[in-house]
């Protein structure tokens, strides 16, 4: 471990969330990297233009934290890019003088990803934002790191086709890449690592690779290793990913949405696993667990029953539409659950997945002032219940709120914790029963990230799910493509 690892390690210890965030900010005046020069920044400028490099303050500290609890680490220097020939440049640079380099999307990450720990070189791509090509009668297309999910949507509107790949937040495409992101849509479409055809990485010395060859899109291939996924959650740690070529879907001819409740969570999930064995192609399944009902009521002012809910949207043709719906409350109702609240008209379902996507910001303001300390597990669909109901015993004993969103349809689920970054006392009891929460996933098979990544906060985590063994492979990876170790150091592994 690095003396500036340790120094930086027993500071965190000692401080307050709020002491770090203003100390990280005194530190910030002075280079964290000793090899990032006022040279080395003059070359940096010599490659971007002098307007795209920022050492200010509030440029590095922007850069220094994602969405999650995390304490700001800002980076000695922050660079804009606007072409792969700038990223690669850049690339080869901290390469040749050993400066970490930390690829960002737009920073919506919640594992602390582009925190920098060993302070350096923060890439910023959101100017590399065009949309290269829509090949619609192919259901594909390719876009710069710096576009956005909604962007790209926006642009698809005319053309029928979407992005499916929803994590609520409005992350670069290539973020969403480099962690593996779903989210909502997940259970009928697939994640990242389904809907990604190639990439465009560059490498840490500077070298431009396509991961499934130039110009190749196609839905499948069995040519040699798969590079495409070993990028797709790789979290900036193997390279900077500079262009993404994607699936994409028809929009469905009609969309139904919907909500219902339990009298108990196992009801909730045995209906989910129930639709699914009958194959309903649901596009979205969410459970909410009383608490987060509750906080969406007060935060999106809706007026639903407070229990254990699920979120349902079935995509479709009209016809079958109405056979999927019957079928799916029938089940609900096998099940004790309660009669379906429609929201077919636009607004209304607009409102529905809005509130869902506000959950983050609706458990937060059941603590106000508080910050979020997110988990995120997945395991085999019929553990599931195990896994909550475990978890909530652990919440309770602890005597701390913890609200639990999940996409059950997939096994995955999350509890936030809303946290005032001072409550030390609080926080040890989050962190104690999130580490639990992830063993227990773990023991039923399932792993300690369904979408969110490793970063820093899961390191520990990744060598019990992973074993020795095969993190070590990982490990001899990252050393052949990454020899001097500057991508991202210090994420997904120590
Ligand atoms: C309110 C809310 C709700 C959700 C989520 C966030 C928030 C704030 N997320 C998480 C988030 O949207 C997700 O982590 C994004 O995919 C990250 O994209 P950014 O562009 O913001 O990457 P960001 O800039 O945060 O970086 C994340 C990591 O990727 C690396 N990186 C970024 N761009 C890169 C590039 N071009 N090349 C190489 N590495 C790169 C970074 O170095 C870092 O390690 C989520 N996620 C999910 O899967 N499901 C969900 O349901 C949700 N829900
Ligand atoms: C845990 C949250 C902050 C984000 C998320 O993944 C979700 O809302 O599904
Ligand atoms: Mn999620």
């Amino acid at each position: 471990m690095s003396c500036h690892h340790l120094m930086r390690r027993a500071f965190y210890s000692k401080h307050t969330f709020s002491q770090v965030k203003q100390l990280s900010r005194c530190w910030s005046s002075a280079a964290i990297s000793p090899k990032v020069t006022p040279g080395f920044v003059a070359e940096v400028k010599n490659i971007v233009g002098g307007s795209n490099v920022s050492t200010a303050d509030a440029v590095r500290d922007q850069h220094g934290h994602d969405e999650s609890y995390h304490g700001v680490e800002p980076p000695d220097v922050v660079a804009f890019a606007e072409s792969v020939d700038h990223v690669s440049q850049v690339a080869k640079l901290c390469n040749d003088n050993g400066v970490p380099l930390i690829p960002f999307g737009s920073g919506t990450g919640l594992e602390g990803g582009i925190n920098a720990s060993r302070g350096g070189l923060c890439l910023d791509v959101t100017k590399m934002n065009n949309i290269l090509a829509v090949n619609a009668e192919d259901f594909d297309c390719q876009v710069e790191c710096g576009v956005t999910r909604v962007t790209l949507n926006n642009y698809l509107r005319d053309t029928g086709l979407w992005f499916p790949i929803d994590p609520g937040a409005d992350a670069s495409l290539c973020g969403m890449c480099a962690t593996s992101a779903s989210g909502t849509n997940a259970v009928r479409y697939g994640t990242m690592r389904e809907n990604t055809l190639n990439l465009e990485v560059v490498l840490a010395d500077g070298r431009v690779i396509n991961t499934a060859g130039e110009g190749r899109r196609t839905k499948k291939t069995s040519a040699g290793y798969n590079l495409t996924n070993l990028f797709v959650g790789s979290e900036g740690t193997l390279g900077i990913i500079t262009k993404a070529s994607l699936r994409l879907s028809g929009i469905p001819e009609a969309t139904i949405s919907a909500t219902c409740h339990f009298p108990d969570v196992q009801s909730a999930v045995d209906t989910t696993v129930q639709v699914l064995q009958c194959g309903i192609p649901m596009a979205r399944i969410e459970f909410l667990d009383e608490v987060s009902i509750d906080a969406c009521n007060k935060y999106s002012h809706l007026d639903l029953t407070v229990a254990p809910s699920l979120f349902l949207e079935f995509h479709g043709f009209e016809a079958g539409l109405q056979e999927q719906t019957k079928t799916v409350e029938e089940l609900v109702k096998m099940n004790n659950g309660s009669e379906f609240r429609w929201a077919t008209d636009v607004d209304e379902r607009n409102h529905l997945w809005k509130a869902r996507h506000d959950i983050l910001y609706a458990c937060m303001a059941l603590r106000p002032g508080s910050k979020p300390y997110s988990t995120d597990v997945c395991v085999p669909i019929s553990n599931l219940p195990e896994v909550i109901v475990r978890t909530k015993e652990m919440i309770k004993e602890a005597g701390i709120i913890g609200p639990i969103v999940g996409h059950v349809g997939d096994g995955n689920f999350h509890i936030f914790y809303p946290v005032h970054p001072d409550d030390h006392e609080t926080l040890k009891k989050i962190k104690d029963v999130s580490y639990e929460m992830a063993l227990i996933a773990m023991e039923l098979n399932g792993t300690c990230t369904g979408e969110h990544g490793i970063g820093i906060g899961k390191r520990d985590l990744l060598v019990k799910e992973i074993g020795e063994e095969g993190l070590n492979v990982m490990k001899q990876i990252k050393a052949c493509l990454d020899p001097n170790g500057i991508m991202n150091p210090g994420k997904v592994f120590f």
